[in-house]
């Protein structure tokens, strides 16, 4: 056993998302979001879940709030549906979307909470989607607006914002893969998308600083590490298309004002013809404060010509699987931020999700997800390297506080600390839960 000790200012914290906990769909003039549509046609999510309910985070963010409290945590990471505040996405305000978002934060203030708010995290208003959503330039600019508007109204209670969360998912898993909303499968679309988020991104920004209200700004990149079956440069190279496909083809523009060549020219090849206006790597390339990292899972992959987009598959290695069916992977999690470290130096970083699917149940009272402990142990030590390592992490932020809509999974797949009982809203601590709080006082814990 060992002990894995953790700096003496790190922050502990722990996520959610707004349309995957809040419920109250059609409450208090909220709009229709993307997921609403997509959720509600049939096929697209597990047993036709959608948000409408969710977890009622709405009504019960109060008691959501005592259970961080109890937990200790410095700060909660969640989203603000922008179709509570603009319905229609642009146009009148909606002052009830507003006052729940006030509610919230105010609590969390008196709670002794560090609030850190997510702009988007994937609730497009459907009015937007309606003329073309991201792929449409036009949509870039009510965002900006949409931004402008909660900085300006929140200032002085939020400190920490992040603009995006995982564009990958926005652009590539939404738009090309097609398993979240709006559900397109093309590649150039897709690509496209990832290019006007960019730039969504560092106009948020840019107006962030325009504002010259206190804080600080950044955006959370999903991130996953293949490591190469053999020292192979065919190997490696594939394993490098993935990671690149995830990390540098977000990351290089925004730190570095370009995408990589090898990511172009390969999306050349598969037909991918970018339109970058004059002034849009300018715009994409502000500086930031700091940056999310959210990780899951990696595995080992070997290049296989013709296989998929990126020519590689997946080797099979027995894997210990959370109940989603991802492996566990946390060299991944090591490897991933000491890439990041390489490429882009110190900007300080703060863990923004890290978590895993264990859909144990509560037996008298107790949920023993000892593959959720085991999964944290194991990724908080990978952590732990990378600070021994040099990579300046700020803080740990665990998805995810409580069980919750599983985008395509719907509520089968449950990622919580803190069960919840769909039927009846009811929270139960998971064992997690009390090992977190525990990690969370001691800023150490033994593997
Ligand atoms: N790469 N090739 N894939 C090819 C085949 O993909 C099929 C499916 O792919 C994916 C990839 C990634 C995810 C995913 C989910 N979360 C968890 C959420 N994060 C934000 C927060 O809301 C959490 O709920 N993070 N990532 C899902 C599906």
């Amino acid at each position: 056993m060992a002990i894995i000790q953790f700096p003496k200012d790190m922050k502990w914290g722990t996520a959610t998302a707004s349309y995957q906990i809040e419920g109250a769909a059609n409450e208090d003039g909220r709009g229709v979001s993307i997921w609403d549509t997509f959720s509600k046609t049939p096929g697209n999510v597990v047993n036709g879940d959608n948000g409408d309910i969710a977890c009622d985070s709405y009504h019960r963010f109060e008691e959501d709030i005592e259970l961080m409290k109890e937990l200790g945590i410095d700060v909660y990471r969640f989203s603000i549906a922008w179709p509570r505040i603009f319905p229609n996405g642009t146009g009148e305000i909606n002052q009830k979307g507003l006052d729940y978002y006030h509610r919230l934060v105010d609590k969390l203030i008196e709670s002794d909470i560090e609030p850190m708010c997510t702009l988007y995290h994937w609730d497009l208003p459907q009015a937007l989607q309606d003329k073309g959503g991201w792929n449409n330039r036009e949509t870039i600019d009510a965002f900006v607006q949409y931004a402008e508007v909660i900085f300006k109204e929140f200032s002085g209670k939020i400190n920490k914002w992040l603009t995006l969360n995982e564009p990958w998912c926005i652009s590539f898993l939404s738009n090309y893969i097609g398993v979240h909303a709006p559900g397109n499968k093309n590649l150039q679309l897709a690509a496209q998308i990832s290019h006007h988020l960019l730039v969504t991104h560092g106009l948020t920004v840019k107006k962030f600083r325009e504002t010259g209200i206190d804080g600080q700004i950044g955006f959370a990149p999903n991130t996953t590490w293949l490591e190469p079956y053999s020292n192979r440069q065919e190997d490696i190279d594939a394993c490098n298309r993935e990671i690149g496909w995830y990390v540098e083809w977000f990351m290089d523009p925004v730190f570095k004002g370009s995408y990589p060549d090898f990511m172009l020219e390969w999306f050349k090849k598969k037909g991918v013809e970018l339109d970058i206006q004059d002034g849009d790597m300018e715009k994409i390339n502000q500086p930031i404060d700091f940056l999310g990292i959210n990780y899951y899972t990696g595995h080992i992959a070997r290049h296989k010509e013709n296989e998929g987009l990126l020519d590689w598959e997946m080797v099979e290695m027995n894997y210990d699987r959370t109940d989603i069916g991802w492996p566990i992977f946390p060299e991944g999690f090591y490897k991933v931020l000491m890439r990041i470290k390489e490429s882009y130096g110190d900007i300080p970083i703060y863990i923004t999700e890290n978590g895993s699917c264990y859909n144990d149940e509560p037996e008298n009272g107790q949920v023993k997800d000892s593959g959720r402990i085991n999964y944290l142990q194991q990724h908080l030590t990978a952590l732990s390297r990378a600070i021994a390592s040099g990579v300046n992490i700020k803080g740990y932020i665990t998805w995810s506080l409580m069980d919750n809509f599983e985008w395509a999974e719907g509520y089968t797949m449950r990622f919580g600390i803190v069960h919840v009982n769909y039927r009846t809203l009811e929270r139960t601590k998971k064992d997690s839960y009390y090992w977190y709080k525990q990690t969370v006082a001691n800023n150490w814990f033994e593997n």
